[in-house]
C-alpha cells in the first residue's frame, strides 16, 4: 500500500466521488465514510477540496478526458475517475503536475494507470485550461431553463459563510468585529475558510451558520410576540433558533433522532428554547393549535449546489418525483393543522420547478388557503419576489455580494 504524503487524502477522493457517482449516496455520507482513513485537519480539508472541485467541474473535466483518449472511457471507469480527481488539482486547486502524478497513479494499476498516465501528460502538454464558467449537464440545463445560464457563474467556487445572529441588533457592531459584511439586518457574511469556532461570540452562541437563503423563511413570518409556531421538519435547527430568536413560542418537529440532536445542541449553545418532538410529520396529531407553521420540506436539496455539488449529478426525474409526493403528504398534514387565521410558510432549497413553482400552484388549487404575497420590504436589498409573490432565489442572485443559495418560499393564510 503507497505511504507518499497526500496519498490517503487522493484515496478518500475517489472513495467520495465513487460513492456519489456510482451509488448514488450524498457527499456528506460519502465523506463521512471516506475520510474515516484520513488524519489531519489539513489532509481532510484536501481530499474534500478535491472532490468538491471534481464534481463541481464534472463535466469540463469530463469532456478534456474524451479529448485525449481514443475509445470513450466508460462513465464509471476507475481511469475516468482518476483523471477527474488529477485533473481538478492541477486546473483548479494548482496542485503541480508532478505532485499529481505521484500521489495518484498509485490508485490505479498495470494498463488503466499507464492510460491514465498518457491521458493526463498529453492534456498537460497541450496546456488545457478549463472555461471560466462551470458547464452544467445537458439534464441540469434542461431542467432549470432559462436560469440556468445565470445560475452556472455562482458554481464557479465554493460559498462563502454566512452567519445569522441572535439579536439582530447587534448586526453592525458584530460585522465590524468580525470582519464581515450584512446583506440584511442579522445577517453576516465571511470569507471562505474562515475558523469559525474561533470567532467572537461563537462559543456565547451569539450567532449559527446559516446560509442567507435559509434565513429567508422565518424572517418572513414576522415577529412572534409570544405566538405558537410549528417548525415541521425543523432539524438540523437553523429556522427553529430563527424563530425563537424573534420571539415565537417554537415546537420543533423532525423525524430524525440523530438531526434532532444536533438540533439539542444548537438550541444549548445558542441559550434558545424551543419544545422538540421526535416524530413522523405524517402520523403526528398536534395536541394544540399554532398561529403559523413553517414547513421546510425534505427535497432534492439542489439549491444547495454550491456547497454540496453531488446534486448536480445525483438528482433526477425519479428522485424529484418521490420528492414532490412526500411534500404534498406533508403540505396535506400542515394545512389540516392550521386554525382559520393562521399563516403557512412552505420552503424547499431545491431549484426545480417540480418541488417549489409547481407545488405552490396546487396549494392554491387544492386548500382553502389566501396567499399572502411576499413585498420586496421584508427582503433583503437586491432581492425581487416573483409576480405571484412568491419568493425564489438562487446562486446567481446577489452575485456581487457572492450569491446565495436556491430556495422556494410561498405564504399563506388559512381561510
Ligand atoms: C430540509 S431539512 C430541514 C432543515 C431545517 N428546517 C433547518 O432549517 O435546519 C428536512 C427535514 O425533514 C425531516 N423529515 C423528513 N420526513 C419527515 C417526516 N415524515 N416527519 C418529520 N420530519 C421529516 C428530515 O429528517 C429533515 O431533517
Amino acid at each position: 500500500m503507497p505511504t507518499a504524503p497526500g496519498f490517503p487524502a487522493r484515496r478518500a477522493a475517489l472513495k467520495s466521488l465513487d460513492a456519489v457517482m456510482r451509488r448514488g449516496e450524498t457527499l456528506e455520507q460519502a465523506e463521512a465514510a471516506a475520510l474515516k482513513g484520513v488524519d489531519g485537519p489539513a489532509d481532510r480539508a484536501l481530499a474534500r477540496a478535491i472532490i468538491g472541485e471534481s464534481l463541481r467541474w464534472l463535466t469540463d473535466l469530463d469532456l478534456l478526458i474524451d479529448s485525449a483518449t481514443k475509445k470513450r472511457l466508460p462513465d464509471d471507469a476507475k481511469p475516468r475517475s482518476v483523471l477527474r480527481l488529477m485533473l481538478a488539482q492541477a486546473l483548479r486547486l494548482g496542485t503541480p503536475p508532478h505532485a499529481v502524478i505521484a500521489t495518484c497513479l498509485p490508485l490505479l494499476t498495470g494498463g488503466p494507470r499507464r492510460l491514465a498516465h498518457g491521458v493526463f501528460s498529453t492534456l498537460m502538454k497541450r496546456e488545457v485550461t478549463l472555461p471560466d464558467v462551470p458547464t452544467l449537464s445537458d439534464a441540469v440545463l434542461t431542467r432549470w431553463g432559462n436560469r440556468a445560464e445565470t445560475i452556472a457563474p455562482g458554481l464557479i467556487d465554493p460559498p462563502e459563510v454566512d452567519l445569522a445572529l441572535k439579536n439582530a441588533e447587534e448586526t453592525e457592531a458584530r460585522a465590524l468585529e468580525m470582519g464581515g459584511i450584512s446583506l440584511a439586518d442579522g445577517h453576516i457574511r465571511l470569507p471562505r475558510g474562515t475558523p469559525i469556532e474561533k470567532m467572537p461570540g461563537f462559543a456565547e452562541g451569539a450567532w449559527w451558520v446559516q446560509d442567507l437563503a435559509a434565513q429567508l423563511p422565518p424572517r418572513l413570518l414576522g415577529n412572534g410576540e409570544g405566538k405558537r409556531a410549528l417548525d415541521l421538519c425543523a432539524a438540523p435547527g437553523g429556522k427553529t433558533l430563527s424563530l425563537a430568536a424573534r420571539g415565537w413560542n417554537v415546537t420543533a418537529l423532525d423525524i430524525s433522532g440523530k438531526r434532532l440532536e444536533m438540533l439539542r445542541e444548537n438550541l444549548k449553545r445558542t441559550h434558545i428554547e424551543a419544545e422538540v418532538v421526535k416524530a413522523d410529520a405524517l402520523t403526528y396529531h398536534p395536541a394544540k393549535q399554532f398561529d403559523a407553521i413553517l414547513l421546510d420540506a425534505p427535497c432534492t436539496a439542489t439549491g444547495t449546489c454550491r456547497r454540496h455539488p453531488d446534486v448536480l449529478h445525483r438528482i433526477g426525474p425519479r428522485a424529484i418525483g418521490e420528492m414532490t409526493e412526500i411534500q404534498q403528504s406533508l403540505i396535506h398534514q400542515a394545512v389540516s393543522w392550521l386554525p382559520s387565521g393562521a399563516t403557512f410558510v412552505y420552503a424547499v432549497c431545491s431549484l426545480e420547478f417540480e418541488e417549489g413553482e409547481d407545488q405552490a400552484r396546487w396549494i392554491d388549487e387544492t386548500f382553502d388557503l389566501e396567499p399572502v404575497p411576499i413585498t420586496a420590504e421584508e427582503l433583503p436589498a437586491g432581492l425581487q419576489p416573483t409576480k405571484e409573490g412568491w419568493l425564489r432565489t438562487h446562486p446567481g442572485m446577489l452575485a456581487e455580494a457572492g450569491g446565495l443559495d436556491g430556495f422556494f418560499i410561498g405564504r399563506w393564510r388559512k381561510l
